[in-house]
């Protein structure tokens, strides 16, 4: 199995360059991060340079952190600051060589929330650049209450819908284990729109060698499946990461 390490959750306590590093060293074969941008570009292109390992993806910004904001592009009646943080995570992705960018849905509730949704996704998947996905990903209910995009099924919709082919779904695991359960089942079906898959324990969301989810027969279904690409490792390491990552020896 390859793993790519979430470093919005991994070596989170350092600079995105060296947590880089720290993901080579510990032996994950990419990395992919939440929000770079405070960080120039050149230093992470600089930092996957020298280590190798490709940067599988980054999310569009969330809006007013402060405020309560977690995505923009569903938000009616915000989509000059939507397509403007699709614009700048195109243009990241670019610069870093990112394979996906992930656009963040928000907290939406209103009846044209679908509508903004794909009509932003339209405009996100006509600017994207050759070789750059566009992800969508339901986050579950407990731990985004109000998030407009909650369930596998809904972004199915949303995916069918827009048609495009660099359109896809992020399959977290760990957000299908808290809301929808039956996660080998719902990634079967749903292989031909997956884009990534990431994982961490249910409930806690720790690392995958605990909670009620049995990642050996996850990761085993998913290599029986072909998929061959690395699973995010996008769990809360909840102390130094380099002490959580015994979980990883039995996949190699
Ligand atoms: O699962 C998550 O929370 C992430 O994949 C993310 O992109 C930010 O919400
Ligand atoms: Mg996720």
């Amino acid at each position: 199995m390859k793993f790519s390490a979430n470093l919005g959750f991994l070596w989170s306590d350092r600079p995105l360059p060296d947590a880089i590093r720290a993901a080579k060293a510990a032996g994950f074969d990419a990395v992919e991060c939440h929000w770079p941008y405070a960080v120039p570009a050149a230093e992470v292109k600089a930092a996957l340079d020298e280590t190798g390992l490709p940067m599988l993806g980054l999310n569009t910004s969330r809006g007013n952190v402060a405020g309560g904001e977690n995505g923009l592009s569903a938000l009616p009646g915000r989509e000059t600051d939507a397509r403007a943080a699709i614009d700048e995570a195109l243009a990241y992705a670019s610069a870093v060589g990112a394979s996906a960018v992930h656009v963040m849905a928000g907290f939406a509730r209103e009846a044209e929330a679908h509508r903004t949704f794909t009509a932003n996704l339209r405009y996100a998947c006509a600017q994207a650049p050759e070789g750059v996905t566009l992800l969508i990903e339901p986050l579950n209910r407990h731990d985004a209450p109000g998030y407009f995009l909650q369930t596998t099924d809904q972004a199915l919709v949303i995916i069918d819908e827009i048609g495009a082919p660099n359109l896809k779904l992020m399959f977290d695991c760990y957000h299908v284990g808290r809301t929808e359960g039956d996660i080998v089942t719902r990634l079967k079906d749903l292989l031909p729109v997956v884009g990534h898959i990431q994982f961490a324990s249910v409930p806690d969301r720790a690392a995958p060698d605990r909670g009620e989810v049995n990642y050996a027969f996850v990761f085993d279904t998913i290599r029986r499946i072909g998929w061959d690409n690395p699973l995010g490792a996008e769990y809360k390491p909840g102390g130094p990461t380099d002490a959580t990552l015994g979980w990883m020896a039995a996949y190699r």
